[in-house]
């Protein structure tokens, strides 16, 4: 791989406008049999969403994917939706206890409309089984698989059955993935979406490093079909993580799937935990990503996410920041 890139590192370059207001740009999304309102999904992360918000979120036509980490809840919350008649959309593991869960499902014909399979090192047999199970006992079931950052990774996921790959191992804001191990795909998040989305034949959710509504513009410009984010949304009223008053600021805690906060014990520990600004409601949020992303698409010239895909982009490494630095 030459000529990594960044978020940063990238911006895309205006075509002439073919509408006459930016409400007329359309931001939504088809990943399986649903329709959502914005290629956007809170990362499947504690304190980014509980089952509230993933209510709150369906019920809007808003993508959502359930975390694994309290796995004894996934039974009820998957037939609450249904009863509801929203999308359920949940995590798992791959480890002993998660075929059992899945068994169960089975057996009592509850079918989540979406599984993401959510490892560190997605790129593994173990993944590979965990997919091919899936399909085989559940076939209706959109899987995503992940988290890779390799063509091969996909290829594989695919092959074995993923309906949709999540890419992006390390570049997450709470990650220490790189420092820990010297791997990933931090300070390149942008440039291996592209590599990933080239050998992709099935939809791609870029994971992790998005830090400003523009970055997911560039995501969509790069092949994802989808972004994964964690920081971003971490701050809210909504937000599952706790609530800290520092210096008469108020902030929320946002802490790694693999921090030790998470797992409770100092073991493979390749996450931390931070504060974020705590910034009103994610209602307002999810608002303003809309307009930016209909404005975005209204300069690349299109009427949809469909006319980001092919706009022109320069790469302009170290660029000066006028008063836009985050
Ligand atoms: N996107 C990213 O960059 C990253 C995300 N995470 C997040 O942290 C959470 C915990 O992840 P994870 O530790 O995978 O989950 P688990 O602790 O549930 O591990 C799942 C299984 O995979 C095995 N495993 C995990 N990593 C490796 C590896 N590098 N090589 C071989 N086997 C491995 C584990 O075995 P054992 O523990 O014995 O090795 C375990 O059996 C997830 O939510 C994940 O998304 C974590 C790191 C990077
Ligand atoms: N290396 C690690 N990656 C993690 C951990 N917990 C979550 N994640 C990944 O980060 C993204 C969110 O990134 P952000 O930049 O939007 O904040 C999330 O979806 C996971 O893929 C972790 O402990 N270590």
């Amino acid at each position: 791989m030459e000529n990594v890139f960044d978020y940063e590192d990238i911006q895309l370059v205006p075509s002439k406008c073919i509408v006459e207001s930016r409400s007329e740009c359309d931001t939504s999304v088809t990943l399986g049999k649903h329709t959502f309102k914005l290629p956007v999904v809170p990362a499947n992360m504690q304190t980014v969403v509980d089952e509230e918000l993933s209510r709150k979120l369906a019920a809007n036509q808003y993508f959502y994917i359930m975390h694994r980490f309290e796995p004894e809840k996934r039974k009820s919350f998957i037939k609450a939706m249904k009863d509801e008649n929203l999308i359920s959309s949940i995590s798992v593991g791959v480890k002993d206890e998660e075929y059992k869960f899945l068994e169960s499902l089975v057996e009592e014909a509850l079918t989540p409309d979406y599984m993401t399979i959510d490892i560190a090192h997605g790129h593994s047999q173990a993944v590979i089984d965990m997919i091919r199970f899936i399909k085989q006992h559940m076939p209706e079931t959109f899987v995503i698989a992940g988290n890779v950052g390799t063509p091969e990774a996909v290829r594989e996921l695919e092959n074995a059955g993923a309906d949709a790959t999540k890419v992006g191992i390390g570049p997450g804001k709470v990650c220490i993935t790189k420092i820990k191990t010297g791997f990933g795909t931090g300070g390149w998040q942008l440039a291996a979406v592209r590599w990933c989305a080239k050998a992709a034949s099935k939809p791609v959710i870029a994971d992790g490093g998005i830090r400003t509504h523009g970055d997911i513009a560039k995501s969509i410009r790069f092949g994802a079909s989808m972004v994964m984010v964690g920081s971003l949304f971490a701050g809210h009223e909504e937000s599952p993580g706790e609530t800290k008053d520092i210096d008469g600021k108020l902030y929320k805690e946002y802490f790694g799937s693999a921090s030790e906060y998470q797992k409770g014990e100092k073991k493979n520990v390749e996450g931390k935990k931070i504060v974020v600004e705590h910034k009103g409601s994610v209602k307002d949020t999810l608002q303003e990503m809309e307009q930016d992303l209909q404005s975005a698409i209204s300069y690349s010239g299109g009427n949809s996410l469909e006319g980001l895909r092919h706009v022109d982009y320069v790469v302009v490494k170290n660029s000066i920041f006028n008063g836009d630095r985050i």
